[in-house]
């Protein structure tokens, strides 16, 4: 159910028709009108903004002629910092040049997009410095229609791995959650990379409405490695939904690389594309929202699920 795009060469996986993609956008025989596309990318972000921007501008017109109706680009599809000085130094507001750079295209494109992991500057940035690691949906008219604030923010050691990071030093936890928001490809919740690991916020998100879980990422190879498509398969297990996770890969200077694997999950779980770890590229998915419904339908775990009061029972006894 996917290709990877891979700059101007295609390639197909080998498991899946050659055709799959031809299929995908013509008229099909059944009945059911096509179901919309979504594009899920992986880039190789740096610290060169202008070069980031023409890289995710490529994939987003060829997603767009490829009929996508959404794409989805990964966390720090802006840019990848070397230093916390040069993060900070490079980050934006949401009214400056970079977002409205993507604004013009989605319009121009007539695509949804959404930009995982902005680097926004707060509004208190004249004095504290920080930044929000923002996810941005914007409409094919080019509004903004809701930004999410990464709300678990990666501290983490793990001296054996070679993974030292304190996201903490530069950025500002989101204040709360954001709904659900209603697109071409169906209502998509919004979390950002490591939220992943939180299944409090994907199952709150499922409550409200979402179809579609995001989580796009910029993971280490070794967690990446260990974790990634467990986490993502889990999530979308868990909750239903199709489970979308853009995905940084490869170097982004002489101190970072990211796992990649940019993957879409259906709401059994299957992994219906992945976008391997070697470079940039994208895979396109079908959302049949109806593979969501049959699945809760035929396992309704949503409504087996205890109340509060029963899974707090343990800290009353
Ligand atoms: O730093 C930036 O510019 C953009 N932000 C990130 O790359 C963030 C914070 S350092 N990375 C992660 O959350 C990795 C999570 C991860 O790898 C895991 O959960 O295992």
């Amino acid at each position: 159910m996917f290709r990877c795009v891979l700059g101007s060469s295609v390639k197909y996986l080998a498991s899946l028709p050659v055709l799959r993609h031809h299929h995908l956008l013509q008229n099909r025989m059944s009945t059911s009108p096509p179901a919309p596309v979504a594009a899920v990318c992986q880039v190789t972000a740096t610290p060169d903004k202008e070069a980031n921007f023409s890289a995710c501008k490529q994939l987003l017109e060829e997603a767009g002629q490829r009929g996508a109706s959404m794409v989805f680009l990964p966390e720090g599809f802006d840019y990848i910092g070397s230093s916390r000085e040069e993060t900070l130094s490079l980050s934006e507001t949401l009214g400056g040049d970079t977002i409205s750079r993507y604004t013009q295209l989605a319009r121009r494109l007539g695509v949804w997009l959404s930009l995982g992991g902005f680097h926004e500057r707060g509004h208190d940035w004249e004095k504290d410095r920080r930044i929000y690691n923002s996810h941005i949906i914007v409409n094919d008219k080019g509004d903004i229609v809701s930004v999410y604030r990464k709300s678990h923010l990666f501290d983490v050691e793990l001296p054996e791995k070679g993974v030292s990071l304190r996201e903490s030093a530069f950025t500002i936890p989101g204040a709360s959650m954001v709904p659900p928001v209603q697109t071409p490809i169906g209502k998509v919740g919004l979390g950002v990379c490591y939220d992943l690991r939180f299944p409090e916020l994907s199952l709150a998100l499922q409550r409200h409405g979402a179809e579609i879980l995001t989580y796009p990422s910029a993971f280490t190879l070794a967690t990446g490695a260990a974790h990634w498509e467990v986490l993502l398969r889990a999530r979308a297990i868990e909750t239903q939904c199709f489970v979308l996770a853009a995905a940084q890969v490869g170097r982004h200077h002489d101190k970072r690389s990211s796992y990649g694997h940019a993957l879409a999950v259906d709401p059994w779980g299957d992994v219906v594309g992945d976008c391997g770890g070697e470079k940039p590229g994208m895979v396109l998915v079908e959302i049949d929202l109806e593979k969501v419904n049959t699945t809760r339908r035929n396992m309704p775990v949503q409504q087996h699920r205890r109340d509060a009061a029963f899974y707090h029972s343990l800290s009353q006894s």
